[in-house]
């Protein structure tokens, strides 16, 4: 009675993987069964020892100065891509967040500091472009891991160079007392796979396979690494895609952030060959990630909890 031990994502640390550099490939391999096996049973991990602590304060510092701005000056966060921009909506009233492409390039980081501060910032510009270095680092690692669990090595290279990435910072306010703590709705990542991290204020939930709700909580320098929809596009449905949500509780304002890499758009995201045979019948027609997104947000795919499936299933 009461003794089962309370679930917990699979801890991954990736701090012993390099040594002076160079990968140690009997580390590289013990991770890889890990990074496989957590995503298929949870669709998630929290990844250790990614980023330093104090690289990790820099940057909810960084975040924290970035939403005290005025409203006027966050509105220069303007994107081609719906959703990508500086976005607030009455739909999630609690949620404001702010997007910048492919931060692992300099100058994209030095665009966006400029326009919201026209007197610079160099310590919000040096601490997101290093940050952002690590987290594509992960991104790469993790990808080939599970590529190379199932023997797609010679896709790799290839699909890194059709892939683009955004960092997205989020800030939720703590809800009025008349109102729902709610900080975003149930939802699976439809693009390749997310990295997240959340404060010390917490509120992410993640569904577990058997249905239940985990609420995460990972130290303070820990990500947490999402499979998503297009992922399991190219695996035939192999992992596991969970459901997530934001529930606010007490009253103070979170910050969290995501790095989510997305198929480019006119490059069809298709399920690899090998990944389909009798026991795994195909799973899903060929689509172009953009023009899905247009249809997510235009004609109300949002509302489906299995846009993606809907749109491209078989
Ligand atoms: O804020 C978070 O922790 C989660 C954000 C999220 O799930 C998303 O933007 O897709
Ligand atoms: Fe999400």
């Amino acid at each position: 009675m009461g003794s089962e031990a309370p679930i917990k994502l699979p801890v991954i640390d990736f701090s012993q993987l390099k040594t002076n550099n160079s990968i140690n490939l009997s580390i590289w391999e013990s991770i890889k069964t890990d990074v496989f096996k957590a995503l298929i049973d949870y669709g998630c991990f929290e990844a250790s020892s990614v980023v330093s602590i104090d690289l990790q304060e820099s940057v909810n510092d960084a975040l924290k100065q970035l939403f005290d701005l005025p409203t006027e000056t966050k509105l220069r966060n303007t994107s081609e891509t719906a959703f990508h921009g500086y976005v607030r909506s009455p739909k999630v009233p609690l949620y404001e967040s702010m997007g910048i492409g492919n931060p692992f390039i300099p100058e994209n980081v030095d665009n966006f500091a400029d326009l919201m501060w026209p007197q610079d910032n160099p310590k919000f510009r040096e601490s997101i472009k290093t940050y952002s270095k690590k987290l594509r680092e992960l991104d790469e690692i993790v990808k080939k891991m599970v590529f190379e669990s199932l023997g797609l090595e010679k896709y790799f290279g290839e699909q890194m160079k059709s892939t683009s990435y955004l960092l997205k910072v989020m800030k939720y306010r703590a809800p009025e007392p008349n109102e729902s703590d709610i900080g975003l709705h149930t939802h699976t990542d439809t693009n390749i796979m997310t990295i997240l991290h959340q404060d010390e204020i917490g509120g992410l939930e993640i569904q577990m396979k058997n249905e239940e709700w985990l609420r995460v909580k990972v130290s303070p320098n820990s990500f947490i690494v999402v499979a998503g929809e297009t992922f399991n596009v190219w695996l035939n449905g192999r992992l596991h895609v969970p459901f997530h949500r934001v529930v606010m509780n007490g009253n103070m304002a979170r910050y969290s952030l995501g790095f989510f890499s997305v198929q480019r758009a006119s490059i069809l995201v298709k399920t690899f060959y090998e990944m389909v045979d009798e026991e795994h019948p195909l799973r899903y027609k060929p689509f172009d990630y953009a023009e899905f997104l247009k249809f997510f947000y235009k004609e109300g795919g949002i509302q489906s909890k299995f846009a993606l499936k809907n749109y491209c299933g078989i």
